[in-house]
C-alpha cells in the first residue's frame, strides 16, 4: 500500500506542477500530515489474485501536494481531513457482504448482540464515541435489576472493599489495581441486562466493568478468571495454565481494560495517551479473534480503549495510523516487529505499556519460531531510547540522560498463557525442578527467561491433572493407510450436523482434501499459512456461519494455523486426519471443541504407520490423568481402544469416494503441469530460445526426487476434457444414489449413528463413556 500511495501521490505531483505553486494558506485549506488525510477505501474486485499490497489500498481525491524544498506537504481543504480521532473505521471487520454497522453518529442504535466476529463493524467513532447511557433510549440500555443491584452492592460496600484492597494491595508494586479502583467511583454507573453477576462479585471489579460483563451474560467468572484476576490486578506477574477454551482471554483482558478505565477515570482530555498493553498472538486469527473478543467486553462500557490488532496480510500504513492511538495492540510477532523497528516514535510509544501478554506462550517463544517475538522482547527491555541505541554497544545506556529514558520496565506487568506448557516448565514453577535449568535445553525456559517478569510470576494451574478439556470425548478410528480419504468421508457423511474441523500435517493435504470433500457434495473450506490473508478470514467467515440450506454444516479443513486459540461457536467434532506432530498439538487441535462448558468430540484417524506415534502421543497427553489415577491398571488406560465404522457402508462408499480422489488430483496436477509449462514459456522468452514443449519435457525428464509427480502431471495433461466431464457425471449420478447402510436398514439421510459407530468398547483416553457419535 505505501508504495502505491507514494507513486499515486507522485503521479499527482507530476500532473499538477501548477498546484505546486499554491501556498499552504489557501482559503479553506490547510497543510495537514499524511496520516489526518482522509484517505477512503478503494474496492478491490474478488477474482484480484494477489492482495498483497491492493488489499487495503486507499486513495483521496482534492488533495494538493506542494514541495517546500525537499518536503513535499499536503494541502486539504478542511473536510478532507480527520476532524477527529478514530474516524476511519479500518480494522478488518469481515468482508463487504457483511451488513455494515451504522457510522458514531448512529452509535445509539446497539448492535446486534449475536452478530458473529466480522458481522459486526465497528467504526473507530464507535470505540471512541462517549456514550451517554442516560440519554440513550431506553429500550437500548435497559437497567436490569440484579446486576444493577450487584453493580450497587459494589458501590455500597465500597469503604470495606477499599480496607480489604489496600490489605491486598502490593506496596511493592505500582501497578496495583486495587489501591485505584477508587477513582472508578466517580464515573457513571452504566446500565446492564437482567443479568446476575453477583458471583463475579469476589474479584471486586468496578461497577463499570461489573456491567460490561453482564452485557456478555457471563454469570460466573472461569477457573483460571477467579484465580487469575486478583493476582493481575495486585499487579503480580502471572504465568496462567488453563484448558483449552477456559476463558484465559479474558483472564487477561479484564484487568487491562479495568486498569485501562482507571488510568482514564476523570480525563476529559483527548490528548494522546501511550498505548497500555501489547498483546502478542502466534497467528494473525487469533490477533482478531482477541481483540474482537475484548471489544465485545467493552461493548458493555459507557467509554472503551481504542483496540488494535497488528497483523500481516493486511496494509501496514493503516496499522500504523491505529497504533498511533490505540490503547490496546493486539499483534502478531511479524508485524509488531515490522511497525516497531520502522519508527522510534512507536517503538518509544509502545515501550511505555504496562502490560506485556505473551498469549500460547509456549508456541510463541519456541525456539526458532517467531525471532521477531525475541527482538520484540529485547526491543523493549532496551533501556536507552532507539535514536541513541547502538545494536553493538549496550553499555551506552548509562550515559543517558536521566530524561531521555524510556518508561522502566519495573512498571511492565508480564502475562503469559497457554493451555501447555512444557512438563519440566511446569514442575519448575511449581518448584518441583530437581534438575539445572540453565543446563536444560528447552530454549521454552530460556526464553521465559528472557521475558524479563519484575519478581517470580505467580503460577496458575487451573488444570495440573488433566491437559484436555473436561466435556471433551475423544477417540480413534484406524484405518489401512490408503484408506483415510474414504473413512474421514464416512465420518462427516454420517455427521452431517455437527460443524468438523479437520486438521491436517501439511498445506498440500489441505490443498487436496477441500476439493475432494466439496466434490462429494460437502461444504469444506480451506485454511492454511500459504493463503492469501481476504481468503484465510472468508474461510473461517464461512466456517462460522450457519449450516447450507440443506442443513449440513460447514466443514474446514486447516493446517495447525488453526490449532491455536481459536474460538468458533459451536465445532462439534475435530478430526486428525494426520496424527498430529507433538501432544501438545494434539491438546489444541483438540481444544477447538468441547469449549467454554459445550461438549464435543476429538477423533484421530491413525493408519497402521502411525500406531507407534499415536501411542506415544495418548500416552504423553493423559501421563497425569493417569498417574492421578494410579488406583487403575495402566495399561487399561493407554490403550487404544477404537471406534469401528460399519465395513459394509465404508464399502458403499468406496466408489464414490474413489471417484472423487481421482477428479481432485487430475484437476490439481493439470493446474500444477499448466503453471510449470507458463513457467517454462516464461523462462525460455526471457533467454531469447525458442519454446519446445517436447524437447524440454525431454530433458527435464529425471528419476529422482520428483519424478512421480512429474508422471501424474503428464497422465493429467492426458485426460480429456471429455473424460473428466464423464467422471463428473459418474460422481453425480453415484451421489445422488441413497446408500444404504446395511445396518438399520435406514438410508444415510436418516441414519442411525449409534448402530453404525460401534462406539467405545471400554475406556478409551480415561473415563469416557462413548463418544456419542
Ligand atoms: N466467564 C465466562 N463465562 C462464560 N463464557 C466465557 C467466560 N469467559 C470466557 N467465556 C467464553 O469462553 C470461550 C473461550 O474463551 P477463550 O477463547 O478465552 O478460551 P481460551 O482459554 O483462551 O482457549 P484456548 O486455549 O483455546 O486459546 C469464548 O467464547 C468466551 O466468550
Amino acid at each position: 500500500m505505501g508504495a502505491d500511495k507514494r507513486k499515486r501521490s507522485g503521479d499527482a505531483a507530476k500532473k499538477s506542477s501548477s498546484k505546486r505553486q499554491k501556498t499552504a494558506s489557501g482559503a479553506g485549506k490547510k497543510v495537514v500530515s499524511v496520516n489526518q488525510l482522509k484517505w477512503k477505501k478503494v474496492e478491490v474486485p474478488d477474482m484480484l489474485d494477489d492482495f498483497e499490497g491492493f488489499y487495503g489500498l486507499e486513495e483521496i481525491e482534492g488533495v494538493d501536494i506542494v514541495r517546500d524544498g525537499n518536503v513535499v506537504k499536503f494541502v486539504a481543504p478542511e473536510d478532507k481531513t480527520q476532524v477527529e480521532e478514530g474516524d476511519d473505521g479500518e480494522e478488518f471487520e469481515g468482508f463487504g457482504d457483511e451488513p455494515k454497522v451504522a457510522p458514531a453518529s448512529e452509535k445509539s442504535s446497539k448492535p446486534e448482540k449475536k452478530a458473529s466476529k466480522g458481522e459486526k463493524r465497528i467504526s473507530d467513532d464507535e470505540k471512541n464515541a462517549t456514550f451517554d447511557h442516560k440519554k440513550a433510549p431506553k429500550d437500548q440500555k435497559k437497567a436490569p435489576k440484579n446486576t444493577d443491584e450487584a453493580a450497587k452492592d459494589q458501590k455500597k460496600a465500597t469503604p470495606d472493599q477499599k480496607k480489604a484492597q489496600k490489605a491486598q494491595a502490593d506496596p511493592e508494586l505500582e501497578a496495583n489495581l486495587f489501591t485505584k479502583l477508587d477513582e472508578l467511583e466517580d464515573l457513571p454507573e452504566a446500565d446492564v441486562e437482567d443479568v446476575d453477576v453477583t458471583q463475579w462479585k469476589s474479584l471486586n471489579l468496578s461497577s463499570q466493568m461489573m456491567a460490561a460483563i453482564a452485557n456478555l451474560k457471563f454469570l460466573k467468572p472461569s477457573a483460571i478468571q477467579k484465580r487469575a484476576i486478583p493476582e493481575i490486578m495486585k499487579g503480580h506477574d502471572v504465568i496462567g495454565k488453563a484448558s483449552t477454551g477456559s476463558g484465559k482471554t479474558l483472564a487477561f483482558g479484564i484487568p487491562i481494560v479495568e486498569s485501562w478505565l482507571v488510568r482514564n477515570a476523570g480525563s476529559k482530555s483527548e490528548a494522546k495517551k501511550s498505548p497500555i498493553a501489547l498483546i502478542l498472538s502466534p497467528t494473525r486469527e487469533l490477533a482478531h479473534q482477541i481483540s474482537d473478543h475484548l471489544k465485545k467486553l467493552c461493548d458493555g462500557l459507557p467509554k472503551g480503549p481504542y483496540i488494535c490488532s497488528v497483523t500481516g496480510g493486511l496494509a501496514i500504513q493503516k496499522q500504523q495510523r491505529q497504533l498511533e492511538k490505540a490503547d490496546i495492540i493486539v499483534g502478531t510477532p511479524g508485524r509488531m516487529w515490522e511497525v516497531m523497528s520502522a519508527g522510534t516514535s512507536t517503538l518509544d510509544s509502545i515501550k511505555g505499556i504496562s502490560f506485556l501478554v505473551v498469549d500460547e506462550a509456549d508456541r510463541l517463544l519456541k525456539d526458532g519460531q517467531f525471532k521477531e517475538a525475541e527482538e520484540i522482547l529485547k526491543a523493549l527491555d532496551r533501556t536507552v531510547t532507539t535514536e541513541n541505541y547502538d545494536d553493538d554497544n549496550e553499555e551506552e545506556e548509562s550515559d543517558m540522560d536521566e530524561d531521555a529514558k524510556p518508561t522502566p520496565k519495573k512498571d511492565r506487568q508480564t502475562l503469559v498463557f497457554s493451555a501447555t506448557f512444557n512438563r519440566a516448565l511446569q514442575q519448575k514453577l511449581a518448584g518441583k525442578a530437581r534438575y539445572n535449568l540453565l543446563g536444560a535445553a528447552e530454549s521454552l525456559e530460556q526464553l521465559l527467561k528472557k521475558l524479563n517478569f519484575r519478581e517470580q510470576p505467580r503460577f496458575i494451574d487451573t488444570n495440573p491433572v488433566s491437559q484436555m478439556a473436561e466435556n471433551l470425548k475423544e477417540g480413534l478410528i484406524h484405518c489401512g493407510d490408503l484408506e483415510k480419504d474414504l473413512y474421514l468421508y464416512a465420518v462427516l457423511l454420517l455427521q452431517p450436523m455437527r460443524r468438523a474441523l479437520v486438521f491436517t500435517n501439511s498445506i498440500n493435504t489441505v490443498r487436496r482434501l477441500t476439493p475432494f470433500l466439496q466434490n462429494l457434495n460437502l461444504p469444506a473450506f480451506a485454511l492454511h499459512s500459504d493463503m492469501e490473508q481476504k481468503a484465510r478470514l472468508r474461510s473461517l467467515e464461512r466456517f462460522r456461519a450457519p449450516g447450507t440450506t440443506s442443513g449440513a454444516s460447514p466443514i474446514l479443513v486447516a493446517t495447525d494455523v488453526a490449532a491455536r486459540g481459536l474460538d468458533i461457536p459451536n465445532v462439534d467434532l475435530v478430526i486428525h486426519y494426520h496424527v498430529p506432530r507433538t501432544a501438545d498439538d494434539y491438546v489444541h487441535r483438540s481444544g477447538r471443541t468441547a469449549r467454554a462448558d459445550q461438549s464435543g468430540v476429538s477423533v484421530l484417524l491413525c493408519g497402521p504407520k502411525e500406531d507407534i506415534p499415536t501411542n506415544r502421543l495418548i500416552a504423553k497427553v493423559h501421563a497425569s490423568a493417569a498417574a492421578a489415577q494410579s488406583d487403575k491398571p495402566r495399561k487399561a488406560l493407554l490403550g487404544v481402544q477404537t471406534i469401528d465404522i460399519d465395513r459394509r457402508l465404508v464399502s458403499t462408499l468406496r466408489p464414490r469416494v474413489d471417484l472423487s480422489k481421482k477428479i481432485t488430483e487430475t484437476t490439481i496436477a493439470k493446474e500444477r503441469g499448466s503453471k510449470d509449462e507458463n513457467w517454462l514459456k516464461n523462462a525460455a522468452e526471457e533467454l531469447g530460445i525458442e519454446y519446445d514443449s517436447e524437447e524440454l519435457e525431454k530433458a527435464g525428464t529425471w528419476k529422482g526426487r520428483g519424478s512421480g509427480r512429474k508422471m501424474k502431471e503428464k497422465e493429467a495433461k492426458e485426460v480429456t476434457k471429455a473424460e473428466m466431464k464423464q467422471w463428473r457425471w459418474e460422481l453425480k449420478e453415484l451421489l445422488s444414489r441413497r446408500v444404504n447402510t446395511g445396518v438399520s436398514e435406514k438410508y444415510l439421510s436418516g441414519v442411525d449413528v449409534d448402530a453404525l459407530l460401534k462406539g467405545i468398547k471400554g475406556e478409551f483416553l480415561g473415563n469416557v463413556d462413548g463418544l456419542g457419535l
